[in-house]
């Protein structure tokens, strides 16, 4: 028998084929305390949750049986992933059954937002008929910013269009063939942020998209903008937005999320201009049935030991496929996240060549660690080892792959090539002997950098003194240097400035370095995972 517990309410319905499933043995035990819930973990094969119970590293270690955990919705930040990968724990998740309920309830906030539905409400529902505080505005024609245009950003983007608003949309992965279909005009963050009336955020919360939102940004927003958050706490600051609207920037905000949940005690609450709900974007018959239902045929699968579609993490890997590529693994998965780094605009198409020796490995496990590591950059725990190409297709990124023996001097060689809708960008890596794996090239540049931790890369023209000022600059940030790398083609010209630090660059210094003469442009790139 597969024991199986269910710590948060998931709707029963959903949950018939385990309940029914001969082999499983069901317990339903929602609201448990952390002490009981590590008290009983131990008994158990799979776990059901959505947002509420935290699967800590210590409530997965506690697991000893566990070999699924399964998330009825979206977002798996409350799951540990690196600590269920270390134990061979898949994670699975429902991420298509809410998409239409969430969209429905950010539409449902931007209206009673705009119209002051819930403080007019609420004041009747004490007996005041104030019809006099409560004017609001209309959407007819207003600006609408949709940042993070994926399934739920979309189908926002389709209601607007009902509202006859103008759409303004960005996502790193949106296509101008995409835009036109929605009806949306494609824009940078910075346009959005400048431009809208009202700004309603779709993005995974991501260490990009964290605090994308914040007190720089509302500086320049337009003065009575609208924002609705019904993503993840974090992606707007909290503590700006409460500045923000206190200083009359911001005239209204809708937040189904919060940086702590439960919120219980935030002070944006305490503002008559906020409009709040406990975290209920999926709270739906429809969106609960069906994320239950996903689940449930998932984790049976998982425990029968058939065939499963949406992991989120990369616990089941067949040794066997790529015993002799394992070295290279975390390499590829580091040059994808460079080059992801690295470039600006959609990415359109990766193209991935193995020379030297690697040309005789069977390569697709090592193309997957690629492919996330360029995608993950965007997509987070979206996109794994098992779902990379799947999620590249549906990223409409094309993939290339090829061999060649020639590999320009190195035993073995890995280059990406990766072209977006602003340029082309190229690194590549090599395992050498002895010293592991390095970065040997970027964008034609012969350099030596370790793929790891923080580096900062500089394109500069080559010239003297540009070294010593940006050392200056960085020992007057009391950032260390690491290790050093210039590479350049010709004396003179373009090179490339490589430097490995101990700590990320803070942006406002990022910000000095961009304005040095001589320097062209300054990526402030994070290796560490
Ligand atoms: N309030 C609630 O109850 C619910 C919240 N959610 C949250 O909504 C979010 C979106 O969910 P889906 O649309 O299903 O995911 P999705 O993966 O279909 O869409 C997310 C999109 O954000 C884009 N993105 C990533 N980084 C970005 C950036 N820096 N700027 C602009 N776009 C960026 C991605 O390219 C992707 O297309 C998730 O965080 C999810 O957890 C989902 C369901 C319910
Ligand atoms: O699916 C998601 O990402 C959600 O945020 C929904 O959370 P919930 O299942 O309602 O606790």
């Amino acid at each position: 028998m597969f024991k199986v517990l269910v710590s948060d309410p998931i709707s029963d319905v959903g949950l018939k084929s385990l309940i029914e499933d001969p082999m499983v043995d069901l317990t339903i035990q929602t609201g448990l305390e952390k002490e009981q819930l590590l008290n009983i973990i131990g008994n158990f094969d799979a776990l059901l949750v959505r947002s509420q119970t935290k699967v800590t590293a210590e409530v997965i270690n506690a697991g000893k049986n566990l070999k699924v955990i399964g998330r009825a919705g979206v977002g798996v930040d409350n799951i540990d992933l690196d600590a269920a990968t270390d134990r061979g724990i898949l994670v699975i998740n429902a991420p298509d059954g809410n998409t239409i309920s969430t969209a429905e309830h950010a539409f449902a906030m931007l209206i009673s937002m705009a119209r002051n539905i819930p403080q007019a409400h609420g004041k009747l529902k004490h007996g005041v008929w104030d019809r006099k505080n409560f004017t609001g505005v209309e959407l007819n024609k207003k600006v609408l910013g949709v940042v993070g245009v994926g399934r739920i950003g979309a189908e926002v983007a389709k209601r607007a269009k009902a509202f006859n608003m103008d759409i303004l949309g960005f996502d790193p992965f949106m296509s101008q063939e995409r835009a036109e279909q929605l009806g949306i005009t494609l824009a940078s963050v910075e346009q959005i942020f400048e431009k809208a009336d009202f700004v309603t955020f779709h993005t995974p919360l991501t260490k990009e998209t964290k605090y994308m939102l914040d007190k720089p940004q509302f500086a320049k927003m337009k003065k009575g903008v609208r924002i609705v958050n019904c993503a993840r706490g974090g992606i707007v600051n909290e503590e700006a937005l409460y500045d923000a609207i206190k200083e009359g920037i911001v005239a209204g905000a809708a937040l189904d999320v919060f940086e702590e949940e439960p919120a219980v005690g935030n002070p944006l609450l305490e503002l008559p201009q906020l409009v709040a709900t406990p975290h209920l974007g999926a709270s739906t018959e429809e969106a609960q049935l069906n994320v239950a239902i996903d689940v449930a045929e998932e984790v049976a699968n998982v425990l029968h030991g058939k065939g499963f579609k949406n992991a989120v993490n990369l616990a089941i890997l067949p040794e066997e496929d790529f015993a002799e590529l394992k070295p290279y693994l975390k390499l590829g998965q580091k040059l994808g996240s460079l080059a992801a780094q690295i470039s600006t605009g959609r990415i359109e198409k990766l193209e991935i060549t193995y020379a030297g020796n690697i040309a005789d490995l069977k390569c697709e496990p090592l193309s997957r660690y690629i492919i996330r590591g360029l995608l993950s950059y965007h997509l987070a725990d979206d996109v794994n080892y098992i779902n990379a190409y799947k999620a590249a297709k549906s990223k409409h990124v094309e993939i290339v792959e090829s061999k060649t023996h020639t590999s320009k001097g190195f035993a073995n060689l890995v280059s990406i090539s990766v072209k977006t809708a602003n340029e082309y960008i190229q690194v590549a890596g090599s395992l050498l002997n002895g010293y592991g794996a390095k970065i040997v090239n970027i964008n034609g540049y012969t350099v030596d950098a370790n793929p790891v931790g923080n580096l900062l890369l500089a394109q500069h023209t080559d010239k003297p003194g540009i070294i010593g000022i940006v050392g200056t600059m960085l020992g007057e940030a009391d950032i260390n240097i690491a290790t050093m790398q210039v590479g350049r083609k010709v004396a003179g010209g373009d090179a490339v400035m490589v430097l490995g630090v101990d700590k990320r660059i803070p942006e406002d210094v990022v910000k000095k370095l961009e304005a040095v003469s001589g320097i062209n442009s300054i990526f402030n790139v994070d290796l560490q995972n």
